[in-house]
Formats: structure tokens, sequence, C-alpha cells
């Protein structure tokens, strides 16, 4: 796959009030994701996380300031063919009962009018990428365990090759031993496939293990510290994130996580 399949991301001080709602969700949020790289969002309940995401793929519209997927600001594309565009995997995996697994993947192939053929091809090759049994792709939803579906989740995300992802807490359901496999294998296939990923998580280990680097937002909506996941266990740009973070706990962990990517990366 060549180096340019992934796309950058900027959000250039972004604010978004909901109609009707005294504060806004988010103030002023300004963050560059560079392309390939995986940036976590984290953050306490409620400070705008699923808002920043939606916001760059048009499921809701700005306020303030602009969001640019590889320079061209979103407001200057069409909300469906953007979305088709960038892939979109959520916790409640939001997978469509009355269609096959196989259909659930070649649902974005589809819209964009690929042969039937080729979403076949794809969508064989998406399984074997999420480690899904061939035969899988003729169930339905309701015939898988809960991490077959986030892998459906994340196959269908990634069907149509898109240069950008938005996960928001697309491992959120999942028990603790699955979990950590399905981020391992996110991981690999991430590098694999040098997409640009933003990942939304509750889960500051899953946020130290995952990302290159991790934007950590405070109630309102806004930027605390955009920082890699050492600088932040290191150096926390204040007593929130400090907190947030759980520095003195998570030194030793760090060493640890980083020991066990370099051998990751060695294998
Ligand atoms: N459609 C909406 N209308 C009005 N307010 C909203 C709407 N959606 C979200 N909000 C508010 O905007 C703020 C940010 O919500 P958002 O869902 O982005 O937070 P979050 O960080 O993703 O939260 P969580 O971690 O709980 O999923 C919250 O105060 C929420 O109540």
């Amino acid at each position: 796959m060549p180096a340019s399949s992934a796309a950058t991301l900027e959000f250039r001080q972004v604010s978004k009030v909901y109609p009707g709602s005294p504060e806004p969700a988010i103030r002023e949020l300004s963050l560059e994701v560079a392309a390939g790289e995986l940036c976590i969002l984290i953050g306490p309940s409620g400070c705008g996380k699923t808002t920043a995401m939606r916001l760059a793929n048009r499921m809701i519209e700005l306020t303030g300031g602009d969001v640019l997927v590889d320079g061209v600001s979103v407001r200057d594309r069409a909300p469906a063919e953007l979305r088709r565009t960038i892939g979109y995997a959520i916790q409640q995996i939001g997978l469509f009962p009355h269609l096959t697994v196989a259909e659930n993947i070649g649902t974005v192939p589809r819209l964009l009018g690929w042969e039937s053929g080729r979403i076949r091809a794809r969508v064989a090759e998406l399984l074997e990428l999420v480690g899904l049994e061939a035969d899988m792709g003729g169930r339905y939803p309701a015939q898988l365990s809960g991490g077959q579906r986030q892998r459906v989740g994340v196959a269908r995300a990634l069907a149509a090759d898109p240069p950008l992802l938005l996960m928001d807490e697309p491992f959120g359901a999942i028990d603790p031993i699955t979990r950590a496999r399905l981020q391992e294998e996110f991981r690999r296939l991430q590098r694999e496939l040098d997409k640009t990923v933003v990942f939304v998580t509750h889960d500051i280990d899953e946020a130290l293990k995952l990302g290159d680097r991790i934007a950590v937002l405070k109630p309102g909506g806004v930027l605390a510290q955009f920082a890699t996941p050492d600088e932040l266990v290191r150096h926390p740009a204040d007593a929130f994130v400090e907190e947030f973070v759980g520095a003195d706990r998570m030194i030793a962990r760090l060493e640890w996580l980083t020991s066990v990517r370099q051998e990751g990366r060695r294998t």
C-alpha cells in the first residue's frame, strides 16, 4: 500500500455550541494529526470527544473554526460524499441487523458503485484481515459474539480503504481479554495499512498502549494537552492531566508498555 494512503486532519480553532445549550461542547480546539498517526482523544464524560469526532465527518455541523482533511475544509465537502471517504466505527457498532456480515462490510463499497465481484473480493480480504473465518460472512450480526461484531465494525470502517478512520470507543463493550487482543491486532493493522486514525477512549491504559499522541480534553471541550504517551506521563501540562493520567502509577507501566511495543515491532 502506498505511503500516501493516509490523510492529514486538522482541527483549527473549532467550537461547537449545541442549539439551546448555554455552554460550548468544544472550545477553540486546535489539533493537527499527521498522516498515518494514531491520535487518541480522551477525557472525562461529556468533555466533547464524540462531538469533535462527528464534526470531522459532518455528522454534526461546526459553530466556529474549521476542520481540514488533507488541507481541504470539510465545509467545502458534501456531507454524504465526505463520509464515504472517512471510516467510522462506534461502540454500539451500528451493524444493520437484517443484513449479513458480508453485506454489512460491503455497505460503503456498494454506495460507491463498486461491482459485485470487487465487493466480494474486498469482503473476503477484510474478514481475513480482522481475523474472522470466511464463513462468518453469511451470518447475521445477532449470530456473532460481541468481539466478533466489533471486528465486523472495524472491517466495515476499513472497507473502502479510507485514508482517515474515526473510531469512537470501538472496543468499549468488550471483555478485557478480547479487548487486549483486539487492541494489539488493531495496532498492527493500523501500522500495516498506514491509516490516520482518531480514536476515542475512556481508558488511559488503552490510550497509552495505542496512541502515537494523546489529546486530553477537559470539561467544556478545552484541550489540556496533546502529547506522546511518554511526554504525557513524564510531563503532564497541569494538575488536571496529572490526575487524569495518574502519573506516578503510570511511569512503571509506561516503561513496561514501551518494552512490549518494541518487542512487537521486532517480531
Ligand atoms: N445533540 C446534542 N444536543 C445538545 N447537547 C449535546 C448533544 N450532544 C452532546 N451534547 C452535550 O455536549 C457535551 C459533549 O458531549 P460528547 O458526547 O461530545 O462528550 P463525550 O466526551 O464524547 O462524552 P462521553 O465520554 O460520555 O461519551 C455534553 O455536555 C453533552 O451533553
